[in-house]
């Protein structure tokens, strides 16, 4: 039987990389499934994600040993994934609990390929919500006080748990600068506005002060400045004059909960690559 990996892939541009890609895994007797790229005249950098499946006789190890020479020679950030695997994911949350319950179920239902290791709060509400997905909790309770040793506690988790992304699903805290470079490319936040629009705390009330007709969600990676990491996926929803801040977060929560489950089954499915502070998202 033949088994899938993705190939995932930036470097600098140059004529040739395709041609050079393919025929490395066309001498491995490997078939590509699907191949998406980009050049981007500004970056100067160029972006390839191949989906190609090796025979049942084939040598995995060995196509990606063979690259190895090939991506050092163009200078490449790369990485090859196998398609079978589920991602393990850490789901944090505060008190809106609407973006973990989602993920929840899309997780368990299986359509994400991507399963929840266990869920961390500082606050005790979800623990049943959890428990009823037979899914660990963890209560995690953080002030000014204790915030290094909470943190400590999150990276214990995301190495004893093997977990390959964390997901703030409404977390309220801000992550120190620290825990974001432990985690740097490996923690998506969901945003309730239309960044660059109203960042920081309350969006909501931000945005009904400022009378806008569109609210929105926005899936980011988290850095160490507020809101300002690399854009995944964001949408937007028509809003009027007559709607509370409350109104607005109601509105709003389902966007958050789409938003955030597209950003996390694109990372799982390897179509987001960096491309400086912005990201390169293959659909
Ligand atoms: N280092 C980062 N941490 C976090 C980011 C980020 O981009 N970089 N995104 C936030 C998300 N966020 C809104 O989406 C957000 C969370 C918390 C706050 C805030 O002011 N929190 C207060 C405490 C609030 C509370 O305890 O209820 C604080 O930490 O002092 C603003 C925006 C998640 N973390």
């Amino acid at each position: 039987m033949r088994h899938d990996y993705i190939l995932a892939l930036s470097c600098p541009d140059r004529p040739g990389i395709v041609y050079r890609v393919s025929g490395l895994l066309f001498e491995h007797g490997c078939n590509i499934l699907d191949a998406q790229q980009f050049g981007d005249g500004e970056s100067g950098r160029f972006f390839l994600r191949v989906h190609f499946d090796v025979p049942a006789d084939g040598d995995f190890n060995a196509v990606r040993e063979a690259f190895a020479p090939l991506a050092e020679a163009c200078g490449m950030e790369w990485a090859m994934h196998d398609v079978q695997r589920r991602a393990r994911l850490l789901v944090l949350v505060s008190r809106q609990g609407h973006c973990l319950n989602d993920l929840l179920y899309r997780t368990r239902s299986r359509q994400l390929r991507a399963d929840i290791a266990a869920v961390v709060s500082n606050h005790p509400d979800y623990a049943q919500l959890a428990g009823s997905y037979d899914v660990p909790f963890h209560h995690l309770p953080v002030d000014a006080a204790n915030r290094a040793e909470q943190e400590r506690a999150i990276l214990d988790l995301v190495e004893r748990e093997q977990v390959d992304l964390v997901v703030l699903a409404r977390y309220m805290q801000i992550l120190s600068p620290g825990l974001c470079e432990a985690l740097a490319g490996r923690v998506i936040n969901i945003h309730h506005s239309f960044l660059p629009s109203f960042k920081g705390a309350q969006p909501y009330h931000q945005a009904h002060a400022r009378g806008v007709k569109i609210i929105g969600a926005t899936a980011h990676y988290v850095t160490p400045d507020l809101d300002e990491g690399p854009i995944i996926e964001q949408d937007v929803v028509h809003v009027d004059h007559s709607m509370t801040p409350a109104a607005l977060a109601r509105i709003g929560s389902d966007i958050e909960s789409r938003v955030l489950a597209r950003a996390v089954r694109l990372h799982v499915e390897h179509r987001i690559l960096l491309n400086g502070h912005r990201t390169v998202v293959f659909r």
